[in-house]
Order: C-alpha cells, then sequence, then structure tokens
C-alpha cells in the first residue's frame, strides 16, 4: 500500500473518530456538557459523595434511590427535592418517599459547593445522577459516563410518587408494568433492582412478606425451605407482627454494604428481603427473568455491564433540556 493510501485512511478514521466522540450523547444529554460550563463538576460531586459516605456507609444506597424515586416521577428532573411550597405537596410527603427517603442534606451540601464554582450551572437533576453513579462505583460497582444537561421542574407531583413508584408487595406483572410506563424492559427491571445489594428497609417494607405464606414455598424449585425459615424467624424478631414499624434490616444480608452480585444468589435461595425481590424468581414469567437472574447470580462482571446500561436507559427518562425547566439555585426551590 502507498503511502497517501495510508495517510487518506488514518484521516478518515480520525474523522470517524472525532464525529464519534463529538455525537455521544444519549437522547439530548451529553456527556461534556459541563465541559466548559463547569469543569470540575465531576471532580467536586464524586468528592462530596466519597466524604458523605465515609461518614455514613449507608448514604451510598440512599443517593442511588434519589435518582430513582426522581426519574420515576415526572422523569429525571430533580422534582423528588423540592419542598412543599404554597399549594404543592411535595413527593417527599408521598407514601413511598416519606420517612424513607434519605440523602437531601448531602444533596444540599454538593450543590452549595457547585453554586460557589459555577453559579447557576449545574442543574440538581444532574447531580442526582453523578451522585447515584459515584454511589455505586464507591461500593464496589461498576462505573460509566454520565450523560449530563438535564435541567430541573418547576414543580413537584406528589400523586405522580404515590402512583408511579413501584411498591415493595407487588406482584411481578404490576412491576413489569411499573417499569414499562417509563419506558424500560424485563431486562431493566431485574438489573436494576439489583441495586437492592446494599442499603437497607423499614419494617413496614418487608412486614407482609414475612408474615404470608410463602408462595414460593410449593415450587419445586424451593429447597432451602429449612435454611428459610431461619432467614424468616430473625427477620421476624426484628419486625414483629404490629410496632416497631421503623425498624430496619439489609436488603441484602450477605454484603450489606458492597455493591456485587451477592442480591442475585440471595433471591435464588429465596432470601431477597422484599416480596418484590422473591417474585423475581418466584413467578414465572416464561423463563425469562429468571434466565436474567441466573445470569447474573453467575457472572458479576455480567450484570455490572446491563447494571450501567440500565442505569443510563433509566435517567433518560422524560428529562428536561435546552429551555424547559430550569437550573435550581437551591434544589429545595424553584427560583
Ligand atoms: C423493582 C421495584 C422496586 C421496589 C418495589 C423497591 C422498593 C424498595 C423499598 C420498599 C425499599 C425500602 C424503603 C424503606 O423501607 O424505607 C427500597 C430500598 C432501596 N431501593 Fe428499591 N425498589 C425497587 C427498585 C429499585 C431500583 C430500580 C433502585 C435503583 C436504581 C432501587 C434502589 C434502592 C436502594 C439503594 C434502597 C436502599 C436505600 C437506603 O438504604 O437508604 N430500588 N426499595
Ligand atoms: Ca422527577
Amino acid at each position: 500500500m502507498d503511502c497517501s493510501r495510508i495517510l487518506y485512511f488514518g484521516i478518515m478514521m480520525m474523522i470517524i473518530y472525532c464525529e464519534r466522540s463529538l455525537s455521544e450523547n444519549v437522547g439530548n444529554l451529553l456527556l461534556d456538557y459541563y465541559k466548559e460550563r463547569c469543569p470540575m463538576v465531576e471532580e467536586i460531586v464524586q468528592r462530596q459523595v466519597q466524604i458523605a459516605v465515609l461518614k455514613d456507609p449507608r448514604m451510598a444506597a440512599s443517593l442511588l434511590r434519589l435518582h430513582f424515586h426522581d426519574c420515576f416521577v415526572m422523569g429525571c428532573d430533580a422534582s423528588v427535592l423540592l419542598d412543599s411550597f404554597e399549594g404543592m405537596v411535595s413527593e417527599k410527603q408521598a407514601a413511598p418517599n416519606l420517612n424513607s427517603l434519605r440523602g437531601f442534606q448531602v444533596i444540599d451540601e454538593i450543590k452549595c459547593i457547585l453554586e460557589e464554582a459555577c453559579p447557576r450551572t449545574v442543574s440538581c437533576a444532574d447531580v442526582l445522577a453523578i451522585a447515584a453513579r459515584d454511589s455505586v462505583a464507591l461500593r464496589g460497582g461498576p462505573w460509566w459516563n454520565v450523560y449530563l444537561g438535564r435541567k430541573d421542574s418547576l414543580k413537584a407531583s406528589f400523586n405522580g410518587a404515590n402512583q408511579f413508584i413501584p411498591t415493595p408487595n407487588s406482584s411481578l406483572e404490576t412491576l413489569i408494568a411499573n417499569f414499562k410506563v417509563q419506558g424500560l424492559d424485563i431486562g431493566d427491571l431485574v438489573a436494576l433492582s439489583g441495586s437492592h445489594t446494599m442499603g437497607k428497609a423499614r419494617c413496614v417494607s418487608f412486614r407482609q412478606r414475612i408474615y404470608e405464606r410463602n408462595p414460593e414455598e410449593s415450587l419445586e424449585y424451593y429447597h432451602h425451605s429449612d435454611r428459610t425459615k431461619i432467614f424468616r424467624r430473625v427477620l421476624r424478631s426484628i419486625c414483629p407482627q404490629s410496632g416497631r414499624d421503623n425498624a430496619i434490616a439489609p436488603l441484602d444480608y450477605k454484603t450489606p454494604t458492597r455493591f456485587d452480585n451477592h442480591y442475585y444468589h440471595n433471591i435464588v435461595e429465596g432470601k431477597g428481603l422484599l416480596q418484590s425481590d422473591n417474585v423475581l424468581v418466584s413467578q414465572d414469567y416464561g423463563g425469562e427473568i429468571r434466565k436474567h437472574v441466573w445470569g447474573y447470580a453467575k457472572d458479576q462482571e455480567y450484570f455490572f455491564e446491563s447494571f450501567a446500561n440500565s442505569m443510563i436507559k433509566m435517567g433518560n427518562i422524560n428529562v428536561l433540556t435546552g429551555e424547559e425547566g430550569e437550573v435550581r439555585k437551591s434544589c429545595r426551590f424553584v427560583n
């Protein structure tokens, strides 16, 4: 091959590469949205998440959940962060969030530092997305590029939070439907449920599961009845049939603070904490769901890759961009 052809080939490859890296976007979001506007944003968020998680290891789980509860209500627009004000009840007051969502103060601190570094530039919705990614990575989970440029909403939806956030006693059909409404499929449901590899739940969230007769007891895969009896006995000692509603238990009893694939080991053994965890294996769905569950249980890398992809997909739900919404000055109030 002569030199000019090699040169031509090289230039073509460079053009293709440049075009690809310039068009690194998902929907209307961009990888380098803050490159000029606020180049330090990811470092700042990461550092603050590190500090917060050092102080309180559970905060990693709480920040991840905050992003999820944001995205499922009107999209990833930081609506979840707004406090109530005249005529508008916050999402914080809704049943799935009240006395349960955590991490608002950490987000306030991050936003405060960002307002010093780059005033009125970084949206609260983007802070949530970056903080969720860093929380996962910090606990040993995968890292992924977060697409940025979300704007913050001008309102919250109390009713939306009650309607769209899945409840812990849901059937599999309901969970699938809850995810479908958001444009997420069965694969996303199974991968994102793997978030329950860290963090905790209150007694009110798993009481029904440990006192009701378990539907899975009759299923053929259910080999471990003695071991699950002990598991349930321990949970019953934490969570009596009435009272102690706010007593907490780890979602993943094996490695509660690590982001790994033990969640799937647990549910295969019938030891998921929530009913919504256990239905992924106890209710049959043409084998498709179990296939994912077993795949993730066997291969952590495969889980990590799927999880990261589904997080990117979730982070893109109904985002406000361009002239839509605003960049809030304080995440708790519209400007
Ligand atoms: C599949 C449907 C889901 C249901 C029914 C569900 C339900 C719940 C419930 C009831 C809790 C405990 C809350 C409490 O008792 O205070 C919880 C905790 C948690 N959820 Fe989910 N969740 C689901 C999916 C997800 C997804 C998609 C994510 C993240 C992408 C997630 C992340 C978490 C985390 C990290 C915690 C622990 C939070 C902490 O310790 O502060 N969950 N979830
Ligand atoms: Ca939202």
